[in-house]
């Protein structure tokens, strides 16, 4: 992580020319160090010659070329170092100039023939930058008298001046931390499973790989309106579910997932059933629970249970057909049951290893009752429209998140951080290419 220097007034001419002066000093060194310790002219002159010569060889010679190189870099590097920490903070100041967060004082002179004039003085709040090869972050001090509210209006002025993404802001006691995404997260590879841990891989974040254990955290919400890469985004999952858990999958869309009943998926593409995978998968809780109950254990692992996914894609097409004429003995209507069982599942599926992974294109409080919403403990935002923002993480958490190019979303598991991370484009073809060896091994077993 490199650290840039955060100027709060702008740096003088002086300064430049030090920082410059720094950067060319490996070709500026022959040149003066000679004449600077040898009293002698001609033999001064003599070594800055044969210094630049050997300089000129070693420049040319394949073996030398890059020491000279890194020697140039070492030095120049800092100049322009210098140069980026002039230009953030140019930005920086301006923006916070704009954006009414630099306290302003006026100083009153009296000149030479007694005219008054006014100078006014700004105040800017100190900061520090640091940078990685993604992100750049900014801390500021706040000034005694501001508020966390003036600070949070402006926060997106910063990534927009900086022409970054917004990755996360937080104030705590005066200070504000800003980050912001400058550099692209690289997500070329597909993560296969290779292990038998418990967790899954959402894509990749500013750190890395990012995982979702989904032991501790049962259950996922995915948001993403159409064309933001859901069905890519749900077979970078789906592939690496292994072989020997269960899988079901409800498809409201009737397309994406139905050939995945080829490779020996449980796959339902219709009302009756998406009510029957429902109803399994919640029949697979009670029974688990009174399996753990008779054999005094409180985790599915130990009665050698199997972690079993019950996945719902388009949810709202499959909720919204279900009939809600409420029926006469029981004063549910259909889709009230279902609701009902689904907000079992995502209370009690944890312990019981059976996981919900609801995907919808969009929010909707009608079809995602918040205590099933809450209980869906990682949440995923593809795409990031403020609605979805805001119906998966919260007005406070969504407040200052920008809508994000394909291929991005946003992520909170349980109550951590929304971050951004990135998942690999990953096709059909290859898709259903990587899944067939993996269950033709189930289908022979
Ligand atoms: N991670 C990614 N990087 C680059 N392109 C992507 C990525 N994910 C998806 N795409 C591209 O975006 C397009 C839409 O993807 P996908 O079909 O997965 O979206 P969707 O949200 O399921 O859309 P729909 O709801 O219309 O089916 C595809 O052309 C796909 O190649």
């Amino acid at each position: 992580m490199k650290t840039i220097t955060f100027y709060q007034k702008k740096p003088g001419v002086f300064r430049f020319m030090g920082w410059l002066s720094y950067g060319i000093t490996p070709w500026l060194a022959p040149l003066i160090l000679p004449l600077a310790i040898i009293s002698d002219r001609t033999a001064a002159g003599a070594i800055s010659l044969l210094s630049y010569s050997s300089i000129g060889i070693f420049s040319t010679l394949p073996d030398t070329r890059q020491i000279v190189y890194s020697i140039h870099q070492l030095f120049w590097g800092q100049f322009r170092h210098h140069l980026l920490s002039r230009q953030i903070s140019k930005l920086l100041r301006e923006t916070l100039l704009n954006a009414g967060l630099v306290k302003k004082e006026y100083q009153e002179t009296t000149g030479a023939k007694g005219r008054m004039s006014r100078k006014e003085i700004l105040h800017y709040p100190s900061g520090t930058i640091h940078k990685d090869k993604i992100n750049i972050y900014i801390q500021f001090k706040m000034i005694p008298g501001q508020t966390e509210q003036e600070w949070e209006r402006k926060v997106n002025a910063f990534a927009h001046s900086l022409g970054c993404s917004l990755v996360s802001f937080q104030i705590s006691r005066g200070i504000v931390e800003i980050t912001l995404q400058y550099g692209e997260i690289q997500a070329n590879a597909v993560t296969y499973k290779t292990d038998m841990e418990h967790n899954l891989a959402l894509g990749y974040a500013t750190g890395g790989k990012l995982t979702w254990d989904f032991e501790h955290f049962p259950h996922a919400l995915i948001i993403g309106p159409t064309g933001t890469g859901k069905s890519t985004f749900i077979r970078n999952l789906l592939v690496q579910l292994r072989s020997e858990w269960i899988v079901k999958v409800a498809d409201g869309k009737q397309v994406e997932f139905t050939h995945l009943q080829d490779l020996g998926f449980d796959v339902a593409t219709d009302t009756s059933g998406f009510i029957r995978l429902v109803e399994e998968a919640q029949i697979e809780v009670d029974q688990r629970f009174k399996t753990m109950e008779t054999q005094r254990k409180n985790h599915y692992s130990q009665i050698k249970e199997k972690p079993y996914f019950l996945v719902i894609d388009e949810s709202i097409y499959l909720l919204e057909a279900l009939s809600t004429k409420k029926d006469k003995e029981t004063g549910q209507s259909e889709r009230e049951r279902i609701l009902g069982l689904l907000r079992d599942i995502s209370l009690r599926g944890r312990a019981a290893g059976v996981q919900l992974v609801m995907i919808f294109q969009r929010p909707d409080s009608t079809f995602m009752p918040t205590v099933i919403r809450d209980n869906l403990t990682a949440k995923i935002v593809l795409g990031g429209s403020k609605t979805a923002l805001e119906m998966a993480f919260g007005k406070d958490k969504s407040k200052q998140l920008d809508s994000v190019s394909l291929g991005h979303g946003y992520v909170c598991i349980g109550d951590g951080r929304v971050e951004l991370f990135r998942f690999p484009d990953y096709a059909q073809s290859t898709f259903l290419d990587d899944l067939e060896p993996q269950r033709s091994i189930v289908a022979i077993q």
